[in-house]
């Protein structure tokens, strides 16, 4: 069997960084950056055009853009979850946006004020707005919700459906919590597949309790090739209670390698970006490499 591309996005300096209690500085992410790009990672999310009271950890998301142009062989992702976000993104110079619905209807109004419905219902008009842009689609709450437990299949389903309504047809489902068991998603996963077989699925695994590599393998036996990670194993969404980091970087980048993948990944560079987000957060890795 020749092995399949995996394709890791980084996503510290967006997840990492937006929960922790130190504001890390443009110059640092920007240092972060150009570290990650080095180190062989050529997705990277690197911003999210939310409102920075909300979320001062992510202020200065144009001051970041830079990077499209001084670096065009990695792809530069920004988060938005409204209008606003969009607008300003693109008119900082992003073309690849990801986009992000909560599965949860509690956790959508904690996260981004409004319902799932609505939150689909306004990015409809947003993304026929931008036909030159490259939008993904997030499920926040995947699979388990900080304030309503576990999360049915069927409701996961659905807000992919919407997506796949307005053209947004590669989708990256979140344990949020980092707390779905291997078997929970696998269910949903499943349960998607039969439902609707030709969207591009990726995860995006929090990991709570060291579960997220067995995921990970239940996934590529599903075909599934694309997971977001986080350096450090730093993350966790501010408006969902009690989430852990997200999965490390590094220890995909470890896992997959053992296992004969070949990810284009450098370890050592890895942890020179470990030793970067150490410094400036001013705590250690959730990991060590
Ligand atoms: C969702 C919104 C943007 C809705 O924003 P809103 O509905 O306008 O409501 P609001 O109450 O937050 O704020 C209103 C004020 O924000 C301004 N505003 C409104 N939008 C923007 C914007 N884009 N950029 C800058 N400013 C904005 C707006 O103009 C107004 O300004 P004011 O009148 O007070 O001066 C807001 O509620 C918000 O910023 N929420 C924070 C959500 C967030 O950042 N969550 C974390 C990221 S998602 C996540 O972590 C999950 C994920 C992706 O990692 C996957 C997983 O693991 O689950």
């Amino acid at each position: 069997m020749t092995n399949p591309q995996v394709r890791i996005t980084d996503v510290v300096l967006r997840d990492g960084l937006q929960d922790e209690p130190r504001v890390t500085s443009v110059k640092d992410r920007l240092l972060i950056a150009a570290s990650l790009a080095d180190a062989g990672i050529v997705d990277i999310e690197i911003a999210s055009f939310v409102n920075p009271k909300r979320v001062p950890q992510m202020s200065g998301a144009e001051d970041l853009a830079g990077m499209v142009s001084e670096r065009p062989d990695i792809t530069w992702r920004a988060l938005a979850l409204n209008r606003r976000g969009v607008d300003r993104a693109v008119a900082a110079g992003f073309t690849t946006v990801n986009l992000v619905v909560s599965a949860s209807a509690a956790h959508s109004r904690a996260n981004a004020g409004k319902d799932p419905s609505e939150a689909i219902a306004d990015l409809s008009s947003i993304v026929d707005a931008y036909p030159d842009v490259d939008f993904s689609g997030g499920v926040s709450t995947a699979f388990v919700c900080p304030f309503e437990g576990e999360i049915a299949p069927a409701a996961v389903t659905e807000i992919v459906a919407a997506y796949a309504d307005i053209g947004v047809r590669r989708i990256g489902l979140a344990d949020t919590m980092g707390t779905a068991t291997p078997q929970e998603v696998q269910k949903s996963l499943e349960h998607l597949r039969s439902e609707l077989p030709d969207i591009d699925l990726s995860l995006h695994l929090h990991n709570a309790h060291g579960q997220a590599l067995d995921t990970v393998d239940r996934a590529f036996d599903l075909g599934i090739t694309e997971f977001d990670a986080a350096t450090g194993g730093y993350g966790g969404c501010p408006f969902a209670p009690g989430a852990h980091g997200n999965i490390a970087t590094e220890q995909l980048v470890e896992h997959l390698h053992a296992r004969g993948f070949d990810t284009g990944v450098d370890l050592e560079g890895l942890r020179r970006v470990r030793e970067l987000l150490i410094a400036a957060l001013e705590r250690g890795a959730a990991v060590a490499v």
